[in-house]
């Protein structure tokens, strides 16, 4: 008894010295004050901005309210839908719980959440170390930051949300960004990726999760193309979402309204490109993974005028390119002949007529750049979109892909017609190459790859471009089990390679537009053009396309290993800043000025751009008062 009693009177002293330790810490601190519980007195506090919001003692997250986002200077810096409490416990225990229903799912899924979930922690608490850890095991974690598993932390962003990170403008926001852009703390902003999330890889409209992906794409500018992980800025431009599941639900974090349309939704963009480049002239800006219906008409609205380029669109026409460049390489053709590959294309969206236009282009300057090169060049292409073969007599044929509706008369010689099946197209065209951007898993069937049996290449290829894996139109070992080894297979998602059995190996090449923007995106900076023209776009795609060597070619292997992303990024981002000067657009970036850029050599170029490059280093600190 005397024993208990004596525990009771220490623990009631020692919690007596707590309390008083706790009231003497905040007496003396100058930044912390608390609310007593008596009344609702306010919290004085002497942050504002993102030291609010990393600071665990005053951070409220999505609960901060608008009043309060604007007066700490906020505003922007969190996504739109202010929830309260209770939701933000919804939310938490919902995605704590979601783990064990993955758990059951299978073993790849919570695996590589949970590494992207480590890894995101890691970004949130020191970026050097982060970039180092991703720079030097690319190859196994740029498939978690990047495609595929950033596919999957869109679709589950909500629950995984912890830290903002990046900014939000909201259709809310209208007649606030000018000021609102100043919320973000850094004063110097070189890159840009800004989504409106409404098509993030193959899964549809994703609303304000989208972020993810601006995430993911800056992470490759940092860690390939060495672009100061200070000066990147991740935006989603919330106008509203059509994804019904995400109107319901309660515990989504963006607005929860249909999407705007026509003019109202130009005016938003419009409103955060004048916004951005007025704080930040200097900035690049790339659009990704913005439906087709606006990624066409946006591009043709800002890149006259502002450092702009998407990404889907002309980023991955390159990509393509120099892929189909060097699968006529691979049949041991020179690189002229590509004017006669007969090209069927599945997928008629932002991607796939961003490449049908870019190969076009690309025959007829081999056959004389002359206006019926032109129109010779278009007819190589077939393209099937959801409907079947497009044809002149496809009524209501978006006009993107009019330039490519074959002649009726023409496919009906061919023994083809109006919405013929991928099937079909592939059986009577024996094509050289089969190309998909179509967003749809599986698509390249059985009955599609025996059709290709009957190809006329000597070694034909196949590209299902689709991201993430899941939508990839076919895997490798569906390729190579049905046509056998000798043809070339690029994916825009990783696979393994396929063992084909006797030490042969069915090489899986990565066709994705990260072997670009990295590139065009560094290119720009340091050439400081004040656009991104077709012809730096297009020094970019040859610079890839001649990257691989002849002995690679001839293997198989026409895209570098993604573990020379930073490589193929420093000789990508020369060929972009040679083009620059050359076209007289280069304004020069910093002391490097426009007139001593052209001095340069070749040689000269790589080592400027080489040296301007950030790498992950921890630099010394020394303390200085304001
Ligand atoms: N590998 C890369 O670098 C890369 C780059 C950009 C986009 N992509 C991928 O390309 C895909 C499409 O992107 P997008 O922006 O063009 O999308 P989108 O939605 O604008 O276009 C999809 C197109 O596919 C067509 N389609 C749908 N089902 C089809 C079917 N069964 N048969 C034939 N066509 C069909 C649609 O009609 C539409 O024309 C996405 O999965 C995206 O991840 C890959
Ligand atoms: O994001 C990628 O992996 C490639 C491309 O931009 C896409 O939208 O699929
Ligand atoms: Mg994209």
């Amino acid at each position: 008894m005397a024993n208990f009693s004596n525990q009771m009177r220490l623990s009631s002293t020692l919690l007596r010295r707590l309390h008083q330790r706790v009231a003497a810490a905040v007496n003396s601190s100058s930044s912390r004050n608390f609310t007593t519980t008596e009344g609702h007195r306010p919290t004085i506090v002497h942050k504002r901005s993102l030291d609010i919001l990393h600071d665990p003692w005053f951070n409220k997250g999505t609960a901060f309210s608008f009043t309060e986002r604007d007066r700490l200077h906020i505003r922007g810096l969190l996504p739109p839908n202010v929830m309260s409490f209770e939701q933000q416990i919804a939310r938490f225990m919902a995605d704590l719980k979601r783990l064990e229903v993955q758990a059951r799912d299978g073993p790849s899924d919570p695996y590589v959440l949970a590494k992207w979930r480590i890894l995101n922690r890691l970004h949130d608490r020191n970026e050097t170390l982060y970039y180092k850890v991703l720079m030097e095991n690319i190859e196994e974690y740029a498939p978690i930051v990047y495609t595929p598993t950033v596919g999957l932390v869109c679709q589950k962003y909500s629950g995984l949300f912890r830290r903002p990170r990046g900014m939000y403008f909201s259709a809310e926001d209208r007649g606030e960004m000018m000021s609102m852009v100043y919320n973000w703390p850094a004063d110097q902003v070189d890159m840009i990726v800004v989504t409106d999330g409404s098509r993030i890889l193959g899964l549809g409209d994703l609303g304000v999760q989208g972020i993810g992906i601006a995430i993911g794409k800056l992470d490759l500018y940092v860690a390939a193309a060495g672009i100061n992980p200070q000066r990147v800025l991740p935006v989603m431009i919330d106008v509203g979402t059509d994804n019904e599941n995400l109107l319901k639900d309660p515990l989504y974090l963006g607005l929860q309204d249909h999407r705007l349309d026509g003019e109202e939704y130009i005016e938003v963009i419009d409103e955060f490109m004048e916004a951005v480049f007025t704080r930040w002239p200097h900035v690049i800006v790339q659009f990704e993974d913005f439906q087709s219906k606006w990624a066409f008409k946006l591009l043709q609205r800002y890149r006259n005028n502002y450092r702009m380029f998407n990404d889907d669109v002309q980023g991955t026409a390159g990509v393509a390119i120099a892929g189909l460049l060097g699968a006529v390489r691979a049949q041991g053709r020179p690189m002229i002949d590509f004017p006669k590959m007969k090209i069927v294309v599945a997928g008629a969206g932002s991607a796939g007529i961003g490449v049908l236009n870019a190969a076009r282009k690309t025959m007829a300057r081999m056959l004389g750049n002359t206006e019926i090169a032109f129109e010779s060049a278009r007819s190589q292409f077939w393209v099937v979109d959801a409907k079947g073969l497009i044809t002149e007599a496809r009524e209501n044929v978006d006009p993107d892909a009019r330039p490519f509706a074959r002649k009726i008369k023409e496919i009906e010689r061919q023994g083809l017609s109006e919405g013929a099946t991928l099937a079909e197209v592939v059986r009577e065209v024996k094509p050289d190459v089969l190309l998909g951007l179509s967003a749809c898993g599986g698509l390249f069937s059985k009955e599609v790859l025996e059709a290709l049996k009957h190809s006329t290449s000597t070694r034909p290829a196949i590209f299902p471009m689709s991201n993430p894996t899941r939508n990839a139109e076919c895997t490798p070992e569906e390729a190579f089990s049905i046509l056998g080894e000798n043809i070339i297979f690029a994916s825009g998602s990783p696979f393994k390679d396929v063992d084909l059995g006797n030490g042969h190996v069915g090489h899986c090449n990565q066709a994705n537009n990260m072997f670009l923007f990295p590139g065009i995106g560094l290119g720009t900076l340091l050439s400081g053009s004040r656009i991104v023209s077709d012809g730096m776009l297009q020094a970019a795609a040859e610079c890839l396309a001649a990257y691989i060597t002849e002995e690679e070619v001839l293997k198989g292997i026409i895209y570098p290993s993604i573990s020379r992303i930073r490589d193929i990024t420093k000789e990508v981002a020369a060929a972009v800043v040679k083009e620059a000067i050359e076209e007289d657009l280069a304004e020069g970036y910093r002391e490097m000025d426009s007139r001593e850029l052209r001095k340069l050599d070749e040689a000269q170029i790589s080592e400027f751009v080489e040296n301007n490059m950030w790498n992950p280093d921890y630099p010394t600190l020394v303390y200085k008062k304001d």
